[in-house]
């Protein structure tokens, strides 16, 4: 089997190939699908991403989640721990040191039982596993709240077969593609 270093190496070029691919009609129809979710609407919470260019387009849901629930969005920090902030308006974020839009402020909170967490990734399985963009965030994240519910977020062109695990991978509860839930 391909190890996970060199599958994240392939998987990033091929973003790169991608870059100019217009994803918006197969991410509209992602978040259509997560919006008329129970798995959303009994949420009172949501934990997303901001996204960047390779990863599914979720604003849509950002905006829903302000509007109707509470959004918390991630904050790394450099010694390799994630924090989740509460986020009420877009437009005062700020682009953070690993070159993603995070909250400058907001209260810091953490997840209970009514949490959805959107994951995001560079690439997911059928049996859930996950591949990051390497830096251990979510992993770390997830293994000291285990009580939310996660949802992989990803495109088509995203999953691959097998990704193979460490032992500290976390997988997703469930993953959301291309408009479909598996
Ligand atoms: N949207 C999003 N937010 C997230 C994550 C993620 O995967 N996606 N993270 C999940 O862990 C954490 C941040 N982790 C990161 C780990 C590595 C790089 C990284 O390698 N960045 C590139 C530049 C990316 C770009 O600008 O397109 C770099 O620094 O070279 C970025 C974020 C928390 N927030
Ligand atoms: N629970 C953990 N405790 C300590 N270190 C961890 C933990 N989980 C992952 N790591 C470290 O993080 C590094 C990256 O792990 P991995 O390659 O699985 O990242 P990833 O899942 O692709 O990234 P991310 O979660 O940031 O998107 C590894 O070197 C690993 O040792």
């Amino acid at each position: 089997m391909q190890s996970k270093e060199s599958l994240r190496t392939q998987l990033i070029t091929q973003e790169k190939v991608l870059r100019g691919t217009d994803f918006s009609r197969e991410d509209l129809a992602s978040c259509n699908a997560l919006l008329s979710s129970t798995l959303y609407t009994d949420a009172d919470w949501v934990f997303a991403y901001y996204p960047i260019t390779s990863e599914v387009d979720i604003k849509a849901v950002l905006h829903d989640a302000i509007a109707h629930k509470h959004l918390a969005l991630p904050v790394s920090e450099m010694d390799g721990t994630m924090t989740f902030r509460e986020v009420t308006r877009l437009d005062q974020l700020h682009r953070g040191s690993l070159g993603i839009t995070e909250p400058r402020e907001g209260n810091t909170v953490v997840p209970t039982a009514r949490t959805l967490i959107l994951v995001p990734g560079v690439a997911f399985s059928m049996q859930k596993d996950r591949i990051g963009r390497g830096k251990g965030y979510y992993d770390r994240y997830l293994q000291k709240h285990r009580e939310a519910f996660t949802l992989g977020i990803c495109r088509s062109h995203q999953i691959i077969k097998k990704i193979p695990t460490d032992q500290w991978d976390i997988q997703v509860n469930a993953l959301l593609c291309g408009g479909a839930f598996f």
